[in-house]
């Protein structure tokens, strides 16, 4: 390569040379300039428009060199340095809306939710979600609205989510059988690992009616989900620069890459369609009106409703990847989270072993859904786990389609918005009793939060967002956390393995499409002496 360049720059003569070393340094110039005059643009907007207050920004790069590896952890820190919960960034070239109080979070979601009811562009989503054609990064409008009523109505309703009780149970029945044998052996489970197997399960079963196990192919959607999730959660260059993705080579990369992840979910999708319209032809064949042949998993539904919701195929595998993004790393992330944090406090974990132990019937084997009903502190402790450990912690971002005005600022058409709710989470102005330490009693009794429910009326609690993009598998989700979770502390006694300390559980996160524990959660099972 450097061969090349080498014979290529000695064929050039001297001053086409010169032209060719200085023509990247031009270009910055031309660059350069125009950013400074776009930030005193906005300068000037600010005084003649009174937009949010804006931190002093560099060049081209605006408030970029801001945003560390844990965008949550920054932006709340540039919100306190300045004082304001409402904060106008530039990062790159794309203006960035920062909420982060419960008061800016409502104005965002509530009093202004029909403008910020839309997605930003991605590219990434684009080619890999073929539109974006799913529900939860298609821009707002009609086909975002019929998408999502499709969804709620055949899966994750609460009715849908209660007729999927039995391969829940059945796969956390699964899981306790698995743990149960290093319990024998005397050896330590990757819980991590063992919770992302468990929900991408579900998220197999309810997809496609199977968990494809024995097959490998679950562990196929697993490494898939892990590759896409990354370009897939934002952040990335080509969204803060679009005149580079404009000149081509960038936006050329970024494409191709988003391309060759379309065709290994092609791969897997394609082949499991084909078989469930094999099977769904020659069963509305032969269905009478007493046997309708009501079919159960989310392809069939598909290709049931296909005529009447007007559905592509490729909208159809839009549909399916969304309970893949959605459902299979944030319940197993919100699982491990509480365990650790359960382990790294004991005498909660004895107290919620205590109700959970004391609500199931003597001798029964395992926690069924029956039971769940009076484990009033198992729910306290999920939602002080969403709370401190919000694996969302930016919501997931919006775009304002209109200019509008928040707080007396004019917040103009086509900023992006974040809204920090980890921050929010967090802050002792809104949260009463140490809000940096796991305290599930304030979300029972006469705890300062116990009337706080996560349906998107609390803005102080948003672990599944608000208003109209709203998260759509709640229900979905808060099913698989709280079954799991029960059996994991009734069936059995967890113990740290030999030489760590529960005060050396780190729970740093990685930020992604969904923030995961950094560090693995190595536990040893001990089967629980009744
Ligand atoms: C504990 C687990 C989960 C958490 C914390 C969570 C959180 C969120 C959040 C914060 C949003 C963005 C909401 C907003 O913009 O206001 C969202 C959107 C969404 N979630 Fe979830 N989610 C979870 C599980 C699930 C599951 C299991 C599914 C489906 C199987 C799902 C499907 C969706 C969909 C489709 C959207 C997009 C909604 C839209 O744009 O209209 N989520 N979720």
């Amino acid at each position: 390569m450097a061969n090349i360049a080498h014979q290529f720059m000695r064929e050039l003569t001297a001053p086409q040379a010169w032209i060719l070393l200085l023509l990247p340094l031009f270009l910055f110039l031309v660059r350069y300039s125009l950013s400074a005059r776009r930030a005193r643009k906005i300068r000037q907007q600010q005084d003649d428009h009174h937009l949010p207050p804006s931190p002093p920004a560099l060049p081209v790069l605006g408030h970029l060199h801001l945003v560390g590896s844990l965008p949550h952890v920054s932006l709340r820190n540039l919100a306190r340095k300045h004082g304001t919960d409402l904060m106008l960034l530039r990062l790159g070239a794309m203006p960035v809306l920062v909420a982060s109080s419960p008061r800016a979070a409502e104005a965002v979601m509530r009093a202004h939710d029909h403008v910020f009811a839309s997605r930003p562009h991605s590219l990434v989503a684009e080619v890999v979600l073929y539109g974006p054609s799913d529900v939860g990064f298609a821009p707002y409008g009609e086909y975002w609205r019929q998408a999502k009523k499709l969804v709620i109505t055949h899966l994750l309703s609460v009715k849908k989510v209660q007729s999927f009780r039995h391969a829940r149970e059945e796969e956390v029945g699964r899981v306790m059988g698995e743990i149960g044998e290093a319990a024998a052996a005397g050896v330590a489970v990757d819980v991590g690992d063992l919770l992302s197997a468990f929900t991408n399960d579900l998220a197999c079963r309810a997809v496609m009616g199977e968990s494809f196990r024995r097959e490998g192919r679950n562990k196929q959607f697993r490494e898939l989900v892990a590759d896409t999730s990354p370009p897939l959660a934002g952040f990335n260059i080509e969204e803060f620069f679009p005149f580079l993705a404009r000149f081509g080579v960038l936006s050329k990369v970024v494409r191709a890459k988003s391309e060759r992840l379309r065709r290994r979910w092609d791969d897997l999708l394609e082949p499991l369609i084909d078989d469930h319209e094999r099977q769904y032809d020659a069963a509305t064949a032969t269905a009478t009106e007493s046997d309708p042949k009501g079919f159960v998993d989310f392809i069939h539904v598909l290709l049931s409703v296909r005529e009447e919701y007007g559905l592509t195929r490729e909208q159809m595998k839009a549909l399916l990847l969304d309970v893949f993004f959605a459902g299979i790393e944030t319940s197993a992330a919100v699982l491990e989270y509480t365990i650790a944090e359960l382990m790294r406090r004991p005498h909660l974990m004895k107290k919620l072993q205590a109700e959970v132990r004391s609500c199931v019937p003597k001798g029964q084997e395992a926690v069924t859904e029956t039971d769940l009903a009076g484990m009033t502190y198992l729910r306290a402790v999920i939602k002080e786990s969403l709370r401190l450990h919000n694996v969302t912690p930016l919501v997931a971002p919006r775009i304002s389609m209109a200019s509008c005005s928040i707080d007396g600022y004019t917040v103009p058409a086509g900023v992006r918005v974040l809204i920090n709710s980890w921050a929010i989470g967090r802050d002792a102005r809104f949260w009463e009793d140490d809000p940096e330490e796991f305290v599930p009693e304030r979300f029972i009794g006469d705890g300062s939060a116990a009337h706080f429910s996560f349906r998107g009326n609390d803005f102080q609690f948003l672990p599944f967002g608000s208003g109209r993009r709203m998260c759509a598998g709640m229900n979905f989700a808060m099913a698989i956390v709280e079954l799991m979770l029960a059996n994991f502390v009734y069936c059995f006694d967890w113990e740290l393995p030999p030489g760590k300390e529960r005060q050396d559980i780190d729970m740093a996160g990685v930020f992604g499409l969904v923030v995961n524990r950094k560090e693995k959660l190595l536990l040893v099972p001990k089967f629980r002496v009744c």
